[in-house]
């Protein structure tokens, strides 16, 4: 069985408080981008180990226990004692880019065990596996837009759309840190919530709808703010930074040309449209 687990973007993102933990409460929107990578599993006939992962595509740093493919399948396997699995990962979303990559992985590996041993898990129990990956894990359970709050984790669905939109995503060869992206912020409530924001049109976003980890990033990387100054030097209704970085989309009207720009040889580029 062959699923193609999406990254995910995030339109605006506030940094509300700091916790007594550490962690910080925020608000955000999630949205699916149609930046895929692939995942496939078999059932292992030989040897005797419970898994084998076989992965091609973009390199991720770390072991395969470590991988979030595998974890999701240690989760389930704990309480279904599942078959021995092949698992073949092709990894095609930018990692540390804020796209979510690793998440999306695990998620639609818990959902592919579900459908494929008939689990008979429901959507919400498939959640909670989720959230216990990763706090934005969970919302590539039912991969709709998403409001999303406390650290991230409590979800409320949207309506809205960009289907018709084109998306152009770069993500620059810089790795940041998201725990110093985190440690750079002073948290504040903002003047008006995402949820309302979200619902003007796309054209009145610039300016209103703000990425709070833009402010501490790119002072300390420039070069990712230029791109989002390209973006809007070439049309771009909106643009932003994704998560804490490094990735910037821009957000473009369904006839705009989008031409081709040098940001780096290593620089990760994706022209598209939302589905
Ligand atoms: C910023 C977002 O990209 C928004 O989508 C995500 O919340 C980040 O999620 P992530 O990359 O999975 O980050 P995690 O691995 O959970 O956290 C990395 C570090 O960021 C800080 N962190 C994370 C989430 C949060 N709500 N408050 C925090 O202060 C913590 O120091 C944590 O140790
Ligand atoms: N299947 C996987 N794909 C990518 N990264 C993985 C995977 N499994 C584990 N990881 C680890 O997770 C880290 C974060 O990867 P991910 O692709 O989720 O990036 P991210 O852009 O930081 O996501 P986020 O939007 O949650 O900040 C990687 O550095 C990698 O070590």
């Amino acid at each position: 069985m062959l699923v193609f687990p999406n990254a995910k973007i995030n339109l605006g993102l506030n940094i509300t408080e700091k916790r007594p933990d550490g962690y910080h409460n925020l608000e955000t929107i999630f949205y699916p981008v149609p930046v895929e990578d692939a995942l496939e599993i078999n059932i292992l006939n030989e040897g005797n180990e419970k898994f084998r992962l076989h992965q091609a595509g973009m390199e991720i740093a770390g072991e395969a226990e470590n991988n979030l493919v595998v974890k999701a399948y240690k989760l389930l396997d704990a309480r279904f004692n599942l078959p021995p699995i092949d698992i073949h990962l092709f990894k095609h979303i930018p990692s540390g880019a804020g796209l979510g990559g690793g998440s999306a992985d695990a998620a639609f590996m818990l959902k592919l065990l579900n459908e494929k041993f008939n689990l008979g898990l429901a959507t919400e129990e498939l959640e909670d596996y989720a959230a216990r990956l990763g706090a934005d894990c969970a919302f590539f359970v039912r991969n709709q837009p998403t409001y999303a709050e406390g650290i991230g984790n409590i979800f409320s669905p949207i309506t809205f759309s960009l289907k018709g939109y084109q998306i152009w995503l770069v993500k620059p060869d810089i790795f940041v840190s998201t725990k110093d992206a985190f440690a750079r912020i002073r948290p504040h409530r903002p003047d008006r919530s995402l949820k309302d924001i979200v619902q003007l049109p796309v054209e009145e976003w610039k300016g209103i709808m703000v990425n709070d980890f833009e402010e501490s990033v790119f002072p300390q990387f420039p070069a990712i703010g230029e791109i989002k100054e390209e973006m809007y030097r070439q049309g771009a209704i909106y643009a932003s930074m994704s998560g804490s970085g490094s990735s910037v989309y821009g957000i473009f009207k369904e006839d705009a040309s989008l031409p081709e720009v040098n940001f780096g040889e290593k620089a990760f580029v994706y022209q598209g449209k939302f589905e």
